[in-house]
């Protein structure tokens, strides 16, 4: 489904990313992880392009996104829902509108989109809240409301930029439920960048733990928080028992 190799990206001096490679197959949930600053959020905007890499490759569903020209990136953006940490809501358009537009691009009937909108409202336990303003709704409503606009948009993958970040912990929960059903009912791979360990550990097919730059372990979660090798996957395995 995606396969990203050899990815690097600096700004100025600062090296952000130093050669990152890791696979994602489809109806795979892998999550990436590791301290603040270590180039997680850089990594999975690389995939849709929102930051342009350096160098490297990636290659979805068997096209180098990084040679790809407007047109036809725009177009495969459209297979790959993002949800980002800050909501990225319209103000003036209500719930039900701000989901409609991420369809707009997508040639379907009027009744097609409205049936999307209404199904990814259900789906995150919105319904009620169609006609609301993003004013009206907490952070953690925001947030399923940019995860239904994900998830209308139908995409094979979906990547999800610590979307817990700016929530307090009751809110946390209630979007990481949305997001845990998310993950074991539906067949479109997931890549989320959080620092929740105890969801990572309950909802990954695959944990990457980056540090400075570079994934420093990989495997499923019981691999990842038992049997670390890197000094900070150690700290990681001490934060999970910790818990
Ligand atoms: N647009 C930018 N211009 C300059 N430096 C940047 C830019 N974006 C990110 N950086 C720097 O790149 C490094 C990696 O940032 P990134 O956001 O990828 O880290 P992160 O692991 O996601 O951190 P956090 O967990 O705090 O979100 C940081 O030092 C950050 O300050």
């Amino acid at each position: 489904m995606l396969e990203v190799c050899n990815l690097y990206k600096s700004y100025g001096t600062l090296e952000v990313l130093k050669g990152i490679n890791f696979s994602a197959q489809k109806g795979e949930t892998l999550t990436i992880m590791g301290p603040s600053g270590c180039g997680k959020s850089t990594t999975i905007r690389c995939i849709n392009r929102l930051t342009e890499p350096d160098s490297g490759h990636i290659i979805y569903k068997g096209k180098d996104i990084l040679r790809l020209h407007k047109p036809e990136l725009l177009k495969i953006r459209q297979d790959i829902g993002f949800v980002f940490q800050g909501f990225n809501l319209i103000n003036r358009l209500t719930v039900f509108d701000n989901i409609m537009l991420a369809l707009m691009k997508q040639d379907l009937s009027k009744e097609e989109v409205k049936k999307r909108v209404r199904k990814s409202l259900d789906q995150v336990h919105l319904r009620d809240f169609a006609d609301s303003y993003p004013q009206d709704l907490s952070g953690g409503q925001k947030q399923r409301v940019g995860i239904a606009r994900s998830l209308a948009l139908k995409s094979s993958l979906m990547l999800l930029d610590e979307p817990t970040a700016a929530l307090d912990p009751i809110l946390v929960r209630e979007v990481l439920e949305v997001l845990e059903s998310i993950t074991s009912t539906q067949d479109k791979s997931i890549i989320i960048v959080t620092h929740e360990i105890d969801f990572a550990y309950k909802v990954s097919d695959r944990i990457l733990l980056m540090d400075q730059g570079r994934i420093v372990e990989r495997g499923d979660p019981e691999k990842v928080f038992t049997e670390p090798t890197s000094k900070i996957g150690k700290k990681y395995k001490e934060l999970f028992e910790y818990k």
